[in-house]
């Protein structure tokens, strides 16, 4: 081990604020659903680094589809949403009551946090999702979320609890985000293929080039594998969280910053908006077309979107929404949550904001999409 490394993972022994996310394969198995044993083995590792009361928590956890499925007589995980959403809904509470039970055997309360890709995005949700985990942290609770699956549908799910959790960690200022696995690190290729190395830091992606990254493990009972591991690493990376990879069987170890796993460094500034959550969360809900004066404005200059510099529109959306920013040659150059309904923006295009307050009234004098609401996705 390097020594700069040594120094790095020297900073993780001094996180406070830790998110730690634990995927299906560490706690459940599809033929017996959830491990006591294994919850109880992470709890206690988790209570351990919070008992000096220097440390927060946020488990970020899966396991509530496979958690569910034997208890409704499902011997594999389905693939139709509407069974999966079935099994979350009696395993996310089987789940919650195994983790209360848990952390109760050292007086540690948990609270129930169930997020959908809409409250990473908006406003007003990702406001209270912040606030309800802040208060949950300083009432010294620690906050057990979740997709919530039960109401997401195909097109807005997660899907995996990887990139929930990178957007966590931004969300929540973390000082570091812990990956835990059934396996102890990201390999250079099949970890159960004699011969694969683990891969001890990486440093960007030219570390990654060459390193064949697998789908889901054996147990059945995952989702992204480390596709959305390693991509949910380059997030938190990207906003300046370092991540450590690592097994559930090393998860004391992983939250003191003992050496263990993968560790990716930090590749970009900490920033504190909500913009993160915009770029990767969102799924935009249709489109508007920009001339090359408006495209210039919005990421060259990082204005305002006007409805003067609007070229065209597509698809079904309310005000509030995320919509992508295309220019002429129909490349998507930028996201963001634009002020308008679809079916209103017609009438906009091409015009200045005073003419339509003179013809609409005062509530048309505005910008389609606020700069403070953009990100800018090729600069
Ligand atoms: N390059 C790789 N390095 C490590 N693990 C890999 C790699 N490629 C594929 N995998 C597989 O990814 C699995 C972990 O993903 P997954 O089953 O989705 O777990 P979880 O439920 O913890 O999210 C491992 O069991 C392993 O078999
Ligand atoms: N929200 C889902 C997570 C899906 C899932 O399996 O994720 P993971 O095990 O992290 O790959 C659940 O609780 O079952």
């Amino acid at each position: 081990m390097r020594t700069d490394v040594a120094g790095e993972r020297q900073g993780i022994s001094e996180a406070r604020r830790i998110v730690v996310k634990v995927g299906s394969s560490s706690l459940t198995t599809a033929e017996g659903g959830l491990d006591a044993d294994r919850v109880d083995a992470l709890v206690d590792a988790l209570a351990k680094a919070r008992s000096g009361g220097e440390k927060e928590i946020v488990l970020v956890s899966s396991g509530a589809i496979a958690a569910g499925l034997a208890p409704l007589g499902l011997r594999r995980r389905p693939k139709d949403l509407a069974r999966q959403q079935a099994a979350a809904s009696v395993g996310q509470g089987l789940l919650v009551a195994r983790y209360t039970a848990s952390f109760a055997r050292y007086g540690v309360r948990v609270g129930q946090v169930l997020l959908t890709t809409d409250d990473t995005s908006r406003r007003a949700h990702y406001r209270n999702a912040c606030r309800t985990l802040d208060q949950l942290l300083d009432m010294g609770a620690v906050p057990v979320v979740n997709e919530n699956d039960t109401v997401a549908t195909d097109e807005i799910r997660f899907g995996d609890n990887d990139r929930l959790a990178a957007l966590v960690a931004h969300l929540v200022r973390a000082d570091v985000l812990v990956l835990l696995s059934d396996v102890d690190g990201l390999y250079d290729g099949d970890p159960s293929r004699p011969g694969s190395t683990r891969i001890d830091e990486v440093r960007g992606p030219a570390d990654l080039e060459g390193v064949s990254i697998g789908s889901a493990g054996k147990a059945g009972v995952g989702t992204g594998g480390m596709v959305t591991k390693v991509e949910a690493a380059r997030i938190a990376a990207a906003a300046g969280v370092p991540v450590v990879l690592t097994s559930a069987s090393q998860a004391a170890d992983a939250v003191a910053g003992r050496t263990t796993g993968t560790y990716f460094h930090p590749t970009g500034r900490r920033s504190a908006d909500r913009l993160l959550w915009l770029q990767h969360a969102s799924t935009p809900q249709g489109a508007l077309m920009l001339d090359d004066g408006a495209v210039r404005a919005v990421v060259q200059r990082r204005t305002s979107l006007l409805p003067a510099g609007i070229a065209g529109v597509e698809g079904e959306f309310s005000a509030g929404d995320p919509v992508e920013l295309r220019d002429t040659r129909g490349r998507a150059v930028a996201r963001g949550l634009v002020n308008f309904d679809a079916r209103e923006i017609p009438q906009l295009i091409g015009r200045s904001t005073r003419e339509l307050a003179r013809e609409l009234g005062p509530g048309y004098e505005r910008e389609v999409v606020h700069a403070d609401d953009l990100v800018v996705l090729h600069p």
